[in-house]
Order: C-alpha cells, then structure tokens, then sequence
C-alpha cells in the first residue's frame, strides 16, 4: 500500500489527564484509490490526517508512506519525505495573494530545484487537467473559490506524491462546486494513480470514493 496506518494511537494533553483523539487507528489505501473519511465534529478526522502527513507523532502505532517508515526519522528527513510524496489540501486555499495560479504552482517546484521551464510545463498541464487552463494568468482574487481550490489541488501534485490528503475542501463552496471538486478529486486520483484520504463533512459526496470509514470517537468504523 502507499499510506499504511498500524494501531496509530494519538493523546493530546487535557488538564491533569490526556485526552485520546486516534484510539488503535488502522488504514491502508491503495495507490489509484480514493477513501472517503466521516464523523462527528471532533472525533479525530484532522487528527488522522495530520499524523498520516507526518506533521504529528502518534504516541502509538506505525504511520508508512509510500513504503517508506516514518518512526524514529526525524524532521528533516520528515520535511524530506513529505515535499516529495505527500500533497496536502487543507479546507482554505492558502494561495500568496500577489502571484498567478500557474506561478503559485511553479514557486512549488522551483522550491525542489525543478528547472523552470520544466516546472512551468508541468504546472500547466495540471492547471488543464483542473480545468484552468484559462485561467492560468489570474491571481487568487480573481478566481471563484472552487477555482482557488482547484489551484492548490493542482499545486499539491506538483511533485507527483504518492499520497494525496484532503481536508474538507468543499467547506466554503456551495452544493454543486463542492461536487465538482469532490469528483476532480475522484478522477486525479484514478488518473495520476494516487493514494487520496478525504476528509468531508458532506455524505452526498461519497460516490467518487471507493471506500468511505468514519470516525467516531477516535476510533475508526467500517461504513457499509
Ligand atoms: N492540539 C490539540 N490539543 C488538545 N486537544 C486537541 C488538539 N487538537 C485536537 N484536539 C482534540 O482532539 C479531538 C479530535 O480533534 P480533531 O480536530 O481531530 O477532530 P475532527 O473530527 O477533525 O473535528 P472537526 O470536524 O470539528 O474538524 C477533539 O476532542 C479535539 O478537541
């Protein structure tokens, strides 16, 4: 598997005691293939996708991307494995508000010493693959939302990752542009043959994953 969590269990300190957010959490999702993550507000969904980024060390357990083990690697060698085989959407864009949506692609790539041609190649290719094309020259004010977050879903496969996390990214949008995105998100994945957690508040947008876990209480449930 690409993303493989074992027994992943994660405390965070709550007054004199601690408080348990991933209680012996296991998930292992296929490159190519999309699993949809639900529950309640507070049950753990942002804290399995922030230990599955290795941005957090779970107290317990076993966190695996793209066969790579992260226990005991230490930030660098973290930071390392993260730029080159995980792409992270989190719910609000976070794109720079001076620079062009093909320029907040290739500032990504030219960080990883990509050359720049070569990085402007590919940053437009996946602005077309998102359906940006168009607008490749226009700057975040500019765009609609569900533009803007097509932008940072474009810039979070810049680097080809393995591993693809998604944090609710139809929060600001409406119904159907959530939808959309939802889908997009769907089909890269199949296409560019990623291992994509999607985290949604949203039920009606279940159909594009190929399995859907929610979490309850730290602990993760199989949905039928
Ligand atoms: N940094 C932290 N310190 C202490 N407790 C935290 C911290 N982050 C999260 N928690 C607690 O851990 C539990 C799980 O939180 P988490 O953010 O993972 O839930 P969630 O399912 O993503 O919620 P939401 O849908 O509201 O975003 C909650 O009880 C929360 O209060």
């Amino acid at each position: 598997m690409s993303l493989d969590l074992t027994d992943v269990t994660l405390t965070y300190p709550d007054g004199d005691t601690r408080l348990t957010a991933l209680d012996r959490v296991s998930l292992s999702v296929a490159r190519g293939h999309l699993t949809a993550v639900v529950g309640p507000s507070g049950s753990g969904k942002s804290s399995l996708l922030a230990v599955a980024a290795t941005l957090v060390t779970p107290d317990a357990g076993t966190v695996d991307v793209d066969g790579v083990a992260t226990a005991g690697k230490g930030r660098g060698a973290l930071a390392a494995l993260r730029r080159r085989a995980i792409g992270i959407v989190f719910q609000q864009p976070h794109l720079l508000p001076s620079l062009t949506a093909v320029e907040q692609l290739q500032v990504m790539a030219t960080l990883d010493g990509r050359s720049p041609a070569g990085a402007r190649d590919r940053a437009r290719e996946l602005l077309d693959a998102v359906g940006l094309a168009a607008q490749a020259g226009r700057r975040p004010h500019q765009l609609s939302g569900g533009q803007r977050q097509r932008v940072t879903i474009a810039r979070a496969l810049m680097n080809d990752p393995g591993v693809l996390l998604v944090d609710e990214p139809t929060s600001a949008l409406d119904h159907e542009r959530g939808a959309a995105v939802i889908d997009l998100i769907g089909r890269l994945t199949r296409e560019r043959g990623t291992a994509t957690v999607l985290v949604t508040h949203d039920r009606d947008h279940l159909a594009a994953a190929d399995r859907t876990v929610e979490m309850r209480d730290g602990r993760l449930h199989e949905v039928a």
